[in-house]
């Protein structure tokens, strides 16, 4: 973590949750806890009007490419601002394995998103077979580059990027401290080549199995700026120790 950049926590709610859990966030997860974090919560669309808490920000967990019309299913980022949202997490990996989404479609949702005046959470990781083969740079360069090439540097600057392995989402199997800070400085320099000042500036969050426990090592990393939460950010107490330990 830099102490020019401020933390940054982020619960990805995923299909989970319901009203009395958001209940339970409201009560406790007060503005101690985001005194010097940015903490934003992204549950499932269908309950962000349950949330009416000043202590942290809404986030979705994707949004359409479309500005409307015809796509049925989809929810457009003038929707999530009327609901109150200021995240919009795209690029996913389960929505780029369950719904095939490509680095150019991801590309475009951020832009939507950064048009809207909202703050894109874009989401890149290696699946297993591609660290195994040595290959994750090239394989998180190609992702980088996509959106690169469609944003200007002052949109990729209101990015927010989220480093998530694949083979560590929901497995209990943590990246270690030093292999997210290997990536994590990858990407950071890779920003560079377009823009030092960006990429200084540019948060950078780990995401993939990130506990209470295993927090604070993470986030002491030099190019971890903080986490996207699945699993432990459904428990508030957790959650709240995760968001401790950017402090
Ligand atoms: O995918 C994630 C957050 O977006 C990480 O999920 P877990 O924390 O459950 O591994």
């Amino acid at each position: 973590m830099n102490n020019k950049r401020k933390p940054f926590v982020a619960g990805n709610w995923k299909m989970n949750g319901n009203r009395s859990l958001v209940e339970s966030f409201v009560a406790s997860l007060d503005s101690d806890v985001a005194q010097h974090v940015d903490v934003v919560i992204c549950p499932p669309a269908v309950l962000l009007s349950s949330f009416n808490s000043a202590s942290f920000s809404l986030g979705a967990q994707d949004v359409s490419a479309q500005d409307n019309g015809a796509h049925t299913g989809d929810m457009s980022v003038d929707m999530f601002k009327e609901a109150g949202c200021e995240y919009i997490i795209v690029g996913h990996s389960e929505r780029r394995e369950d719904h095939g989404e490509s680095n150019a479609l991801i590309a475009d949702k951020a832009k939507k998103v950064l048009a809207g005046k909202l703050t894109p959470i874009v989401c890149v990781g290696e699946p297993l077979s591609v660290r195994e083969a040595g290959n994750v740079e090239s394989y998180i360069a190609e992702q980088l580059d996509a959106l690169i090439t469609a944003l200007s540097v002052d949109e990729l600057a209101k990015c927010v990027i989220a480093y998530e392995p694949i083979w560590a989402i929901g497995t209990g199997k943590t990246a270690s401290p030093e292999q997210a800070q290997d990536v994590h400085r990858f990407i950071r320099e890779y920003f560079a080549k377009v823009d030092e000042a960006l990429a200084n500036g540019l948060r950078i969050l780990y995401g993939g199995s990130v506990k209470p426990d295993n927090a604070k090592t993470l986030f002491a990393q030099a190019d971890v700026d903080g986490g996207l939460i699945g699993g432990a950010s459904l428990k508030v107490e957790d959650f709240i120790s995760i968001c401790q330990a950017a402090n």
